[in-house]
Order: structure tokens, then sequence, then C-alpha cells
């Protein structure tokens, strides 16, 4: 605070030039350092000197905070250590405080260096007293002018950068809908290098998202759609009316799209299997991926829909959109509708009514993933078939018809023919998605994959569970290999890791290490169950258990070896057994 005093140099300057010619005596200002700020007659040649050496009076007044009147300096008691005290010039001297808030910043003295300016202020004593306290209060207050500019002055850069530092824009507009002035997000979101001196015509959409209100921006023969809020500055000056703040709403459903996509993203090159089935899956993905034709992936449930679905985002010109997966089955029929198309604000009065953004929307320019498609109720079934029809949706509870450029690729594991034949599943709707079928066989059927899958997996769970691998026992491969795998792809890799889990300290993979239910699925035959009920006699179990067992191991020696193994009998055993069964 101390120099403030010196930062106002000029304008006390003047203040002692007017009062020493209002009062025909001489005028001195120190700050609280000592420092001469101004002087006038005989101090005018010694302004902005250090006179920390001979201010004593100055001294005791920034010590004490009283007001002085000296009237024979040199002798006076304040100047008995002052060195120049037998040739001080001055014949009377009064000293008063400069103050702000309790603060003493400074002294303002009044010198008569003559014997008829002594007079004149002896004479006017009180006057002179009033006439320096109503100087030094203007001193004061000029001080805390400048003290509260700069204050401002920093609030106002301080807001500057931090506007310039948001993500959101900023415009400042005028009432002729001029941009006065603009931040560098501003310029993104509008995708223009400047904006100052063009003209920008926001209009609101009526619909609010997320509770905020959306906008249409005309600039420059652009449309552009943001969601902020327009805000009046409330001055006089019109050219600085309005403050609009806002995010475009590209911008705006990348922020959503990066907090609530969870999917694992797949490539073809990622597709584990060399079975002809996956191969030629990989072609059609391939194929598939430059069209931007309607895709139905069906399939057992665990045997990679998902997985296909991005892969043909991966390998399609719109790898750079959004993939946007819905689950149909996993959401609440009454929300599925609002979680499609979204919904504005006060559309209903629902758990969130601030409004939000539909799927359908979020994935405009790239991919919509129906997951479950024949979860989805006959009434939605309609709504759909409309959107893909027309290619453009309305939020719920809006007016606003909002065309949507989307591939929608859709998955099921149920049979949607026979669900048309129940009335269950729109056929319209069937035919319009089932431009492209793919379908996906049960791991079951493509066997030729499992070996690769199983070291896939192998090696995925060793490398995150940290464990020592060495091999996998070829019989306990074998069991693999020729397992029902109801679960697919799914069920396969958990119980491969369930088996590392498992793996002792040798690292190696064995029946042992085989899961529980994987024995029960092998006795149950993988049947219903309801079937799986049923009680065998232990005898034709027996018999069921030694045909697979051959079947699984083959007839070499070594595989009748292993099949004796797996079923715990001397291979003598397997081998009179194995011929009753043959001849009966
Ligand atoms: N050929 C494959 N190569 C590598 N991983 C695969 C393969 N097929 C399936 N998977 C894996 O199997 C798991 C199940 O796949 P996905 O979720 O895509 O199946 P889905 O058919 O969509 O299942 P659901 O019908 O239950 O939703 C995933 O972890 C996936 O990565």
């Amino acid at each position: 605070m101390g120099f403030i005093l010196s930062r106002i140099q000029d304008t006390v300057q003047q203040y002692a030039d007017v009062i020493s010619k209002v009062s025909g005596v001489d005028v001195e200002v120190v700050d609280n350092n000592l420092f001469r700020v101004a002087g006038t007659g005989i101090y005018s040649g010694n302004i902005s000197t250090d006179m920390s050496d001979e201010g004593y009076v100055y001294k005791h007044i920034l010590k004490t905070g009283e007001t002085k009147v000296i009237y024979c300096p040199g002798d006076d008691v304040l100047c008995r250590s002052c060195p120049s005290k037998t040739s001080c010039k001055e014949k009377i001297e009064i000293s008063m405080p400069i103050e702000i808030e309790e603060e003493i910043i400074g002294v303002i003295g009044l010198v008569g260096s003559t014997e008829e300016q002594k007079t004149l202020i002896l004479q006017n004593e009180k006057l002179f007293l009033e006439f320096i306290k109503q100087i030094s209060y203007f001193i004061s207050a000029k001080v805390m002018e400048e003290r509260n500019k700069e204050i401002f002055g920093s609030i106002i850069d301080t807001l500057d950068s931090v506007i310039n530092y948001m993500d959101q824009g900023v415009v400042v507009i005028g009432d002729d809908n001029i941009i006065r002035s603009d931040n560098d997000s501003a310029k993104k979101h509008l995708g223009l290098s400047e904006l100052e001196g063009k003209e920008i015509i926001v209009r609101s959409t009526g619909d609010s998202i997320n509770n905020i209100a959306e906008y249409k921006i005309e600039i420059e023969g652009k449309t552009i759609f943001a969601i902020g809020g327009m805000y009046s500055l409330g001055l006089k000056d019109k050219l600085y009316k309005n403050i609009f703040v806002f995010k475009d709403m590209k911008s705006f459903k990348s922020d959503i799209y990066e907090a609530t996509s969870t999917h694992e993203t797949f490539e073809t090159k990622n597709i584990i299997g060399k079975s002809n089935e996956t191969l030629s899956l990989i072609n059609n993905i391939k194929k598939v991926a430059k069209s931007n034709s309607t895709v139905l992936i069906t399939g057992e449930s665990g045997t990679g829909k998902e997985m296909v679905a991005t892969s043909i985002w991966r390998e399609s010109d719109r790898k750079d959109q959004k993939f946007v997966a819905i689950n149909c089955a996993a959401i609440p029929e009454s929300l599925l509708e609002s979680e499609l198309f979204g919904y504005v604000k006060g559309a209903f009065s629902g758990a969130d009514p601030k409004g939000r953004i539909g799927k359908f929307e979020l994935a405009n320019q790239g991919i919509i993933f129906l997951d479950e498609i024949g979860d989805m109720p006959i009434y939605l079934q309609t709504k759909l078939l409309r959107v893909l029809q027309e290619k453009n949706i309305t939020r719920i509870g809006s007016n606003q018809v909002i065309p949507i450029d989307v591939k929608v690729i859709a998955a099921t594991n149920t049979d949607l023919k026979e669900m048309m034949i129940k009335k269950k599943f729109r056929e319209d709707l069937y035919y319009r998605l089932n431009v492209i079928p793919i379908n996906i066989k049960p791991l079951r059927e493509r066997p030729d994959d499992i070996v690769e899958l199983v070291e896939h997996f192998i090696s995925k769970y060793v490398r995150l569970l940290n464990k020592t691998y060495s091999h996998i026992d070829s019989n306990t491969m074998n069991l693999l290999k020729n397992h029902y795998w109801k679960g697919n792809v799914r069920e396969l890799e958990n119980t491969i890791e369930f088996m590392v889990n498992m793996m002792e300290a040798d690292g190696i993979i064995n029946n042992r290490t085989l899961p529980v239910d994987f024995f029960e699925d092998m006795l149950s035959g993988n049947k219903t169950d309801i079937e799986s009920a049923t009680i065998i006699p232990l005898k034709e179990l027996e018999k069921r258990e030694i045909k697979k067992a051959a079947q699984v191991f083959g007839d070499s020696t070594e595989g009748k070896k292993l099949a004796a193994n797996s079923l715990g009998i001397s291979l003598a055993t397997y081998y009179r057994r194995l011929e009753e069964i043959q001849k009966n």
C-alpha cells in the first residue's frame, strides 16, 4: 500500500501547487517511506527525493498520527536530533497525516520560510488547519479511487483470462446484432477465425436440454445449434447489450458421448478364429461396412454380435463418428422411447424433468446399435419404422423436427420370424431392418475356432492376472473343443478366466482346473433344465460317457489312453466296456 501516493504523484503535485497559490506559503507532501512526492517554492527542486535523514517531524507524525504545528523549527524538541537544526530555513510548519481507513499513508506539510508567511499562518492558524484537513481528505479520496481502479482492473483482467480459458463460447452482442467481443472458444464453436464486427442472429428453439436452453445461431451464412444462455449486460451503451454464453450442440453431444460410451471396440483384425464361418464373417463385415444399408445381426447370446457391430463401425466411413449402443431389453419400456429420441424440459414430470438428448441424435452422422431389438415394444417399433423411413426425429415434448443421418445396426438372439407370426414383431420393420442379414453361427458349429480362441483368452488372462503359464494339457484342450458351449464365446472366455485363476504354480492348465459346471453341462448333455431333471440310469450314463470319450479322443492308442484317463478307469476296463457297448 505504502507507495500508492507516489503512484498519483502528478495529482498530488497539482494539489500542492493549488494550496500554495491559495495560501501563499510552501507545501510539501511525503509518503510513508519519507519519499518527497510533491513540493512547491523552496522544495520544488527537491521533489522525488528521499527525506529519511531529515524529516524528523514527519517521522513523528507517521508514527503517532498527530497533527503538529512547529512554531520554532530547529528549536522544537522534535528537531533535537536533526543535523540541519541550526541551518533550518523554515520559520513555521503545520504537518498533518494523510490517512486511509486508519492507515497513515503520508504527511502533508505547510511551511512558512519567511517572517511574512509565519505571520500569515499565525494569524489564520485555524483556517489553515481546516484547509489542510480538506486537502488531506481529497488526497486520500484520490488514493482510494486509484486503489479501487487497480482492484477493478485486476478483476477485469482475471475475468478476461477466465473467459478466455473457458471451453464455453462467450460473445458480447450489440443492439445491432454485431459481435463486439468474443473468446477463443466462441471462435471454435462457431468454426470461424474472426468474430468481432460480424453479424450474429441468435434465436431460441424453445427446447431445453439438461436444463439448458437450445438456440439456433446464424452467422456468415452458417446455421449452428447450440445450448447456453443469453444475458442482458444492463448497460446504457447499446453497443454492448447482451452476453451470450454457449456451447455448440456437436461438442455438447461429444461430452455426453464420452461420459456414457463404455463399449469395447473391435476391429476385424481382433476377431479370433480361422474357421470358414469366421473367415466369411470377417469378409462380410468388410463388405457391409462400405454401405449405408441397415444390418440385422442374428446369433445366440455370446456369439459376438456387439463385436461384429463395432467392427462394422471401425471398417466404415463413419469410423470417426460416434457408435451409440442401446440395449432395448435392459431399459424399462416406459423409458425406452425417451432414451431413443430424447425429450425437452417440461415434456413430462418424470424423474429427470430437465430434458435429455436421445441416442438417435447422439449418433447423428455415426452408427446406432439397437441391441436385443426383439424386446422393443410394438408401439415403439412403429415409431422406429417411421424414423427409419423419414430420416428425422422429434424430441418428446418438442415441435422441432430434427434431420437424422444414422446407419442402423440391429441385433437379436430371438427368432424374429416366429415373433412376426405371433404378431409380436412388425413385419414391415423386420424387412426394413433385415436389408443386410448377418448370422453368427454358435461356437459349437465352428469348432475350428476353439483352439485359437482358447489360446487367445489364456494369454489375455495370464497377462491380466500376472501368472506364469507353461501349457494346456491336450486332453483338456480336446474337452474344450468338444464342449457344447451353450453360452458361446462369452462362456468359453469365462471358463478360461476361471482356469487361469485355478492354475497351479507349475503353469499347467488341465482337467483339474476346469469349473464344476463344465462337467455338469457335459453330464446333462446340455439339455434344458426340465430335460436334465429326468433321472438317467447309471448304466445308461456310463454308456453315454464312454461313447462320448470315444468320440472326443478317437480310437488311436494314444486317444484310448486319454479317454480312459479322463473317465478315471484303467485302459483295460475302457477296452472291455467299449467292446460291450459296440456288441449291443
Ligand atoms: N471371434 C471372437 N474373437 C474374440 N472375441 C470374441 C469373439 N467372439 C466373441 N468374442 C467375445 O465374446 C464376448 C461376447 O461377445 P458379444 O458381447 O459381442 O456377444 P453378443 O452376441 O452381443 O452377446 P449378447 O447377445 O449376450 O449381447 C465378448 O467379450 C467378445 O469380445
